[in-house]
């Protein structure tokens, strides 16, 4: 089969493909830095939603950079009864136009920036699983034609390519973030769901932060409380994403999470990988042995959502793959 050539952001502009010339165009104003044009915020948005293992975003493409969606627009976006609902919004920008000056200097290798902002509004560093929805779109919507190709993130390039049943990403590096310490009392922090007790707990940094812990023997999953953060401490400077794991055999563990700027969720990516990393890490698995497929390199996650794949590469790099999926498109109103 001829294989596509991958549309510029540019041409894409120009020639959108059929399915997206039913939205109406996101209005036009100005000339601003990093952008075309002055950021408005438009009453009228078209979107897609979409998710990944049950972990939901809402798409808001931003063909010239020119929209401005302030924290009160995500979080009426997200809302599950006033919005279309969402932990998440993506908006779908070209790299070039991205506010950020070390985003814009990821245009040679990516073309698309994902924009993530929590539920609450807040920017995210990185979303696993919002890449591989990001990446479906990318390509439904003709805007990237290979079947690998790389996503612009505030955590840097991530690349991703088209697997069987979904995509792999390459979430890059990942580190814990004080070994030493983890290393002298089982963990750097401690952590209290609510109503639970108190247990260890290993920070990792995935690009954004998470902290895993794994529960006893004694505590199912189900007996947890996550309608409130559980505490940290001490309590990461940015925040953190909490991932409560429970081993299921060799390879293979099941978690729940609290994400920063949202609450529970059904699905995290990134804590998907960072739980996994946590539990090699406290097997004593540090060193990555190439080629080796024993299994002790490559995580079954069971997610509330689904199930997702975790492998850990040499060269402290982690790839997370599973399914994405677009359910719907649409315009809406902002209030
Ligand atoms: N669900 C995402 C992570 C989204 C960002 C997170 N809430 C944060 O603030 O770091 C994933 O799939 O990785």
């Amino acid at each position: 089969m001829p294989r596509r050539r991958r549309t510029s952001p540019e041409e894409h502009i120009a020639h959108p493909p059929a399915s997206r010339v039913k939205h109406p165009p996101i209005p036009l104003r100005g000339v601003g830095t990093g952008c075309q044009t002055d950021p408005v915020t438009p009453t009228s948005l078209p979107f897609t939603k979409g998710h990944g293992t049950e972990n939901d975003f809402v798409l808001v493409p931003d063909p010239d950079g020119s929209l401005d969606l302030a924290p009160q627009h995500v979080s009426a976006l997200a809302d599950r009864r006033a919005g279309l609902g969402g932990d998440g919004v993506i908006r779908v920008v070209p790299t070039l136009h991205a506010h950020e000056p070390e985003v814009r200097a990821q245009a040679d290798e990516a073309s698309w920036f994902m924009d993530y902002r929590n539920a609450d509004g807040s920017p995210a560093e990185m979303c696993g699983n919002g890449t591989r929805v990001f990446a479906e779109y990318l390509r439904r919507e003709g805007m990237e034609t290979e079947a690998e190709f790389a996503i612009a993130t505030r955590a840097g390039t991530k690349s991703v390519r088209a697997v069987d049943g979904g995509w792999a990403v390459d979430l890059g590096p990942w580190r814990v973030v004080d070994p030493a310490t983890a290393r002298a009392r089982g963990g750097d922090a401690l952590v209290t769901p609510y109503g639970g007790p108190t247990l260890p707990g290993l920070t990792l940094d995935l690009g954004n932060p998470h902290t895993v812990v794994v529960l006893p023997p004694e505590l199912d999953l189900a007996d947890l409380d996550l309608t409130r953060a559980p505490r940290v401490e001490p309590e990461p400077p940015h925040g953190t994403n909490v991932e409560l794991v429970r081993a299921v055999g060799p390879g293979h563990i099941a978690l729940r999470v609290h994400e920063r700027g949202v609450g529970e969720t059904r699905s995290c990516g990134t804590g998907a990988a960072a739980a996994a990393l946590a539990v090699r890490w406290w097997e004593g698995i540090v060193d990555d042995v190439p080629g080796d497929d024993s299994g002790a390199d490559r995580w079954t996650v069971d997610v509330p959502g689904g199930r997702l794949t975790v492998i850990a590469l040499p060269g402290d790099h982690v790839e997370l793959s599973g399914p994405a999926v677009l359910l719907a498109d649409g315009t809406v109103t902002l209030p």
